[in-house]
This record gives C-alpha cells, sequence and structure tokens, in this order.
C-alpha cells in the first residue's frame, strides 16, 4: 500500500505556502533579516507545535511567517515545498497564501507573489511540477480589508486562479465576506473557502450559497447533515480533506475516528492534502500513510482519492485528461 501511494502521480489542492515554513528555514531567515521568534533552537520549536485547536495552531503560525520579508525569501520557502512535491510525486499543486500576513507587516503584495511566481514557473522548468496560486482573504480580519487585498491583487491577475478563505473559523462565517466573493467571482476568480474545519456544516452551505465555491477546503463537518452530504454528492462538489492537519487541530481525536473513508464511501469528491505540512508533522504522502496505517482503506480508494486530486484541480481538461492518464500508467 506504501508503495503504491509512493508511486502514484499526485495533485495537492490544499496547501498554505507559509505552512510549509520548516524550522531550519525559520532559523536561517530569522537571522539574516534580524527578526526575534521565541524559540531557542529547532527542538524547542518543534516542542511548541502541540496545537490544542486551530487558533493555537494559527497564533504561532503567524508568529513564524514574520520571518519572511524579501522576494528571494518567498522564493526560497517555495522551492523548499517543491523539493518536497519532487520527493512525494506532486506533479500539479495549487497553493494558498495568505497577502494579508504579509502586507499588515510592511511586505508589499508583489514582494510575496513574485517570490513564489518565479520558484513554481522553476518548478515547472526544472521538475515539470504544474501549478497555480489561490490567494486567501483572512476571515478574522474585516470585510473592507478584504477588499483593499482584491484590489492589490487586480495587478497580477494573471498570476491568481482563485480566492480563498482561512484563519479562524469560528464566529467568521463566510457571509461575512459575501460582497467581495462576488465581485472576485464576477472579475473570473475561482473560489474557494475553508469552512466545515471547526465550524458546523451551515458554513459550508454558506460557501456554496453565498459565496458559490468552487471547492470547500476541508468541509469534514457535511457528515452532520444527510441532505447536504446528498447535494454534495450530487454536485460532486470537492471537499480537499487535510488528515494530519485535522488530527493535529483535535477536529478528530484519532486517525481510527477520521470520517474520510466514510465520505469516500457515500460517493463524495473527497482528496487528500497537507495543509501545513511544517507543522502538523509531513508532507501528502505521510498524510495518506497515516490513513492507511489507520482505516480500512483499499487500493482503489488511494487511487480514487488521488484521481480525484485532479478531478477537483482547476487544470484545463486536456491537462486533466492527460494527468489521469498517468495515474492509470503508474498503476500498470
Ligand atoms: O487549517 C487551516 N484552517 C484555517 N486557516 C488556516 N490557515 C492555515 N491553515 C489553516
Ligand atoms: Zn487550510
Amino acid at each position: 500500500m506504501i508503495e503504491l501511494i509512493k508511486k502514484l502521480p499526485k495533485a495537492e489542492l490544499h496547501l498554505h505556502i507559509e505552512g510549509s515554513l520548516e524550522p531550519e528555514l525559520m532559523f536561517r531567515l530569522a537571522q539574516k533579516n534580524d527578526i526575534q521568534i521565541p524559540y531557542k533552537d529547532i527542538d524547542d520549536v518543534r516542542r511548541a507545535y502541540n496545537f490544542t485547536n486551530l487558533q493555537t495552531f494559527l497564533d504561532i503560525y503567524y508568529a513564524g511567517a514574520n520571518v519572511l520579508i524579501t522576494q528571494q525569501d518567498f522564493y526560497d520557502l517555495t522551492w523548499a515545498y517543491i523539493l518536497k512535491c519532487v520527493e512525494d510525486n506532486v506533479i500539479h499543486t495549487e497553493i494558498f497564501f495568505d497577502p494579508q500576513t504579509h502586507t499588515e507587516r510592511g511586505v508589499e503584495f508583489a514582494t510575496v507573489i513574485n517570490g513564489i511566481k518565479s520558484a513554481l514557473a522553476d518548478a515547472k522548468a526544472e521538475y515539470g511540477i504544474s501549478s497555480c496560486i489561490i490567494m486567501c482573504f483572512l476571515r478574522h480580519l474585516s470585510q473592507d480589508a478584504a477588499f483593499e487585498t482584491l484590489e492589490a491583487a487586480m495587478a497580477f491577475k494573471d498570476d491568481i486562479v482563485g480566492v480563498g478563505l482561512d484563519s479562524s473559523e469560528l464566529g467568521n462565517p463566510p457571509s461575512k465576506f459575501t460582497e467581495v466573493f462576488r465581485q472576485a467571482k464576477d472579475a473570473g476568480f475561482k473560489v474557494v473557502a475553508h469552512a466545515g474545519e471547526e465550524a458546523d456544516f451551515s458554513y459550508i452551505y454558506e460557501a456554496l450559497d453565498v459565496l458559490r465555491s468552487d471547492r470547500i477546503d476541508h468541509g469534514v463537518q457535511a457528515i452532520h447533515s444527510e441532505a447536504l452530504m446528498q447535494r454534495l454528492k450530487e454536485e460532486q462538489m470537492p471537499l480537499t480533506v487535510c488528515p494530519n492537519s485535522n488530527i493535529e487541530l483535535k477536529v478528530f481525536e484519532s486517525y481510527q475516528n477520521h470520517n474520510i473513508k466514510t465520505l469516500l464511501d457515500y460517493g463524495l469528491n473527497v482528496s487528500v492534502n497537507s495543509d501545513d505540512p511544517a507543522y502538523f508533522k509531513g508532507y501528502i504522502n505521510q498524510n495518506f500513510i497515516n490513513l492507511v496505517e489507520n482505516l480500512p482503506l483499499t487500493e482503489d480508494d488511494i487511487v480514487t482519492l488521488v484521481k480525484n486530486s485532479f478531478r477537483a484541480s482547476f487544470i484545463d481538461d486536456d491537462l486533466k485528461q492527460a494527468y489521469l492518464a498517468r495515474v492509470d500508467l503508474a498503476l500498470q
């Protein structure tokens, strides 16, 4: 099973680039940029990665992102993630970035996106890895702040495929951002939103009906509504599930209790993703491995999860078919 996981080409659809900042790079950048971080060494950092819910993680994640200052920093961050993609056989990746985490500290929008973009161009040239960029609005901030971010993004419209919604979910429902998502969708951006990670399934309905979401990030709380499950199945609405994240943030008590197999058996379009791999103990293959070691997933289930990652991606249909054929080829 583990051999199968490793040999299958995959797409990753739910990856926060700031969440791929490994402690080693965090230390190097902190030193170079003369930024204080509250850790004395790498072991100390790893000890701090002990979360009780989403917010306890976010506090540490935003503090870590403070070390990112220059375009080269964002390049190095992205390039380090690309090397993990090579290792894990990820051939297409759709990465999130949080512009407000950086612009609030005085780092220019252009600095961030140009660093990410040039690493992704090199990933294509060097390894043939395709990618796209999704910009997330921080939901703990106001809709006005999201509008400012959307305006800044318009200068990079061709570099950004979609907009998303992340950060503190509870108390910040999708409907807080109705107008800015309407404008983004009308401007031609794809729409995704974190919904039903910690908050209840009503947030998933809002993401679908109010934001006109093309995918739901996480979405695991859908399980509590039969009507919603039926709808997600009928529409084949993708859920980008992140098992390690859900365990580390205590959304489920253990891998044995994770509902991904139930969602899959129901006929939903679920995929496996790493979310914030530097913080949640592993990249995409490790997420798959943790699942197969704890749940009765079959080889066919693994293939379905992997194919779903391509089906749910924002690439054009021809490339999608080509990638699905590569999965079949790897199975021969
Ligand atoms: O899992 C997450 N949920 C919400 N916001 C986030 N920002 C990074 N990771 C996450
Ligand atoms: Zn996420």
